[in-house]
């Protein structure tokens, strides 16, 4: 079945794919979606995302060869499309594997305890999995590095500290007093040869390429590490066309009402996604307490990769954010908590907004006409602020959001939209017989010009109906005041001065059916006369 799937996705000739065993593995049920179902591989830090199809599907060899095909499909989209336009610091592209078709039966059996309720209609059929980094987790490429390099055993691990301060000033160590020996990363120096010895010894030297011969001398053993968390929230849409600002509210905002009258939420939800995208600090923040409050699939916390917060784990939240704070004073007081959803909007705040790409442009886009496409002002205020100030409709202002955070990266390609729905579904019935689903995807990954991706309106819709579907995963962990960090650490620090390390990565990048058009035009119509219906009954 390969070679001939091969033969119309030349560039993925060029990636092995594995084969997996899980029965060989430590693995866990991480979550789920509509759409892909993920495992976690604790002792990797990677996870494996399935698709998934309902239960009582049967398929036929033609659709099992399709199944592959997109699995190619959606790494070539991620790989030549959205890692470009996100940028290569907050998206990797998959790996692929292959699971044997003998383990899934036994797997999806297995599964089934774990999922909820409401997705255990679908499961997963086939072994095709993509393989992604674990974003709860904070990157450990740096540590792996050096232990290949100087093969460290565990008791290595531990805390070295350098003899010559003045080695502290260098750009290669700017941390505090210690260095971690597994974070001597940046050289490329030789291993030394005698590393058995070296395990034993209190004092030892290692060949730096540039600095010389430094001397390091081990202390404090085994020292615990506190847990890393991760918030992971999906954002949904920041930002409105021009044409649909004629509606009462913003599209997020106007679903709760759909979603309530199906039964799929309890309340309507105080988190509205134009403020998070806002660029104003106060509005951004009110957006990220909204989240916590009320989480429905927006928000999730982990703690070491395990599930602690969610809209159906409901772990007290106040030792939550003790924990996450390392707080000594009892957070049961009001003002405590309060001051710990402080600090929590403030930390996820300046992770949304920091740029952590190192300047990486991304990519060029233009239109048919070979027109580049422009960065969108900043929106001015359309609404009646009357309105806006009761409360009734969502602020569509905004301010320009810092250059190159994640959020900025993933509002550019929600802009790339220029219609709304009744225009674009008006294009697509034009197009004539219904195309193949993701007949678009080939295309797009099949331009010829590497730094440059020419769009018309209906794929510039489909990309940005990607950007409004994704999620954000930011990953942190504090720092005790003796803990040290490598200069390619991203850390914040809190408004108490505590120091974090974190790293974003956003999942969830796939490239979306031309069939959505129709489902969102017709969603679009079903949410309206839900809000109406909803307003007219107060
Ligand atoms: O249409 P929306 O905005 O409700 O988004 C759908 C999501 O609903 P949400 O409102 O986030 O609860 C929906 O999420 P849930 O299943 O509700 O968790 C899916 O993400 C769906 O994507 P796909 O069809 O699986 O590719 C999403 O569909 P697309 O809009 O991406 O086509
Ligand atoms: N790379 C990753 N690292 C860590 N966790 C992940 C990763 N990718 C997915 N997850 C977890 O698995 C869950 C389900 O994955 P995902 O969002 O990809 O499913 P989906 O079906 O595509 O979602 P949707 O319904 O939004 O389309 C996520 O909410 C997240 O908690």
């Amino acid at each position: 079945m390969q070679p001939e799937i091969m033969g119309n996705w030349p560039e993925l000739n060029e990636q092995p794919i594995l084969t997996l065993d899980l029965k060989k593995r430590n693995w866990r049920y991480r979550g789920e979606g509509n759409a892909n179902l993920v495992l976690a591989l604790p002792d990797e830090c990677l996870v494996l995302r399935f698709h998934k199809y309902d239960r009582e599907k049967t398929f036929s060899e033609r659709e099992r060869i399709e199944e592959f095909e997109r699995a190619l499909q959606e790494a070539l989209f991620c790989h030549t499309v959205m890692v470009p336009l996100i940028g290569r610091a907050y998206i990797r592209p998959p790996k692929l594997a292959i699971i044997d078709q003998s383990e899934l039966q036994s797997l999806e059996n297995i599964l089934d305890q774990y999922q909820p309720a409401h997705r255990r209609h679908k499961g997963i059929k086939f072994g095709n999995v993509a393989i992604y980094p674990d974003y709860t987790m904070l990157p450990q490429q740096s540590e792996k590095i050096v232990q290949d390099v100087i093969n460290m055993n565990d008791v290595l691990r531990s805390e070295v500290t350098c003899e010559d301060q003045s080695l502290l000033n260098n750009s290669l160590f700017r941390t505090t007093k210690k260095i971690k020996l597994h974070r001597i990363v940046v050289s490329d120096a030789s291993a030394p040869s005698n590393e058995n010895e070296l395990t034993l010894q209190e004092h030892f030297d290692i060949p730096l390429s540039g600095l010389g011969v430094i001397s390091f001398k081990r202390s404090k053993l085994n020292q615990t590490k506190s847990s890393t968390f991760c918030v992971e929230i999906k954002p949904k849409q920041g930002w409105i066309p021009y044409v649909d600002r004629s509606k009462p509210k913003c599209t997020y905002c106007l679903t709760q009402y759909l979603k309530l009258t199906e039964g799929n939420i309890d309340q309507i939800s105080e988190y509205c996604p134009l403020d998070l995208f806002s660029g104003d600090v106060k509005r951004m923040r009110k957006a990220i307490k909204a989240l916590l409050m009320q989480p429905q699939n927006n928000l999730k916390i982990f703690k070491d990769g395990d599930l602690i917060y969610s809209d159906s784990v409901q772990t007290d939240l106040t030792n939550i954010l003790k924990e996450m704070f390392q707080e000594t004073s009892s957070i049961l007081h009001l003002e405590n908590f309060d001051r710990a959803m402080e600090k929590f909007s403030d930390l996820v705040h300046q992770v949304l907004t920091s740029d952590g790409t190192d300047g990486d442009a991304g990519l060029q886009v233009e239109d048919l006409d070979g027109t580049a496409i422009p960065n969108l002002a900043t929106d001015p205020l359309i609404t009646t602020q009357e309105a806006a100030d009761a409360g009734l409709s969502c602020k569509w202002s905004s301010l320009p959001l810092p250059e190159n955070c994640v959020l900025d990266r993933i509002l550019k390609i929600q802009q790339l939209q220029q219609f709304g729905i009744e225009d674009v579904y008006g294009m697509y019935r034009n197009i004539g017989p219904a195309p193949h689903d993701y007949a678009y995807v080939k295309s797009l990954c099949n331009q010829r010009e590497p730094k440059k991706l020419i769009l018309n309106p209906i794929q510039r819709y489909l990309l940005a109906t990607t950007a409004k579907d994704c999620s954000i995963l930011i990953a942190f962990r504090q720092l005790s005041n003796d803990d040290s960090y490598c200069v390619a650490d991203k850390i914040l620090t809190d408004s108490d001065g505590h120091r974090f390390v974190w790293n974003v990565g956003v999942s969830d990048l796939d490239p979306k059916p031309i069939s959505c058009i129709e489902k969102h035009w017709k969603r679009n119509t079903n949410v309206l006369s839900a809000y109406n219906r909803y307003v007219k009954s107060m």
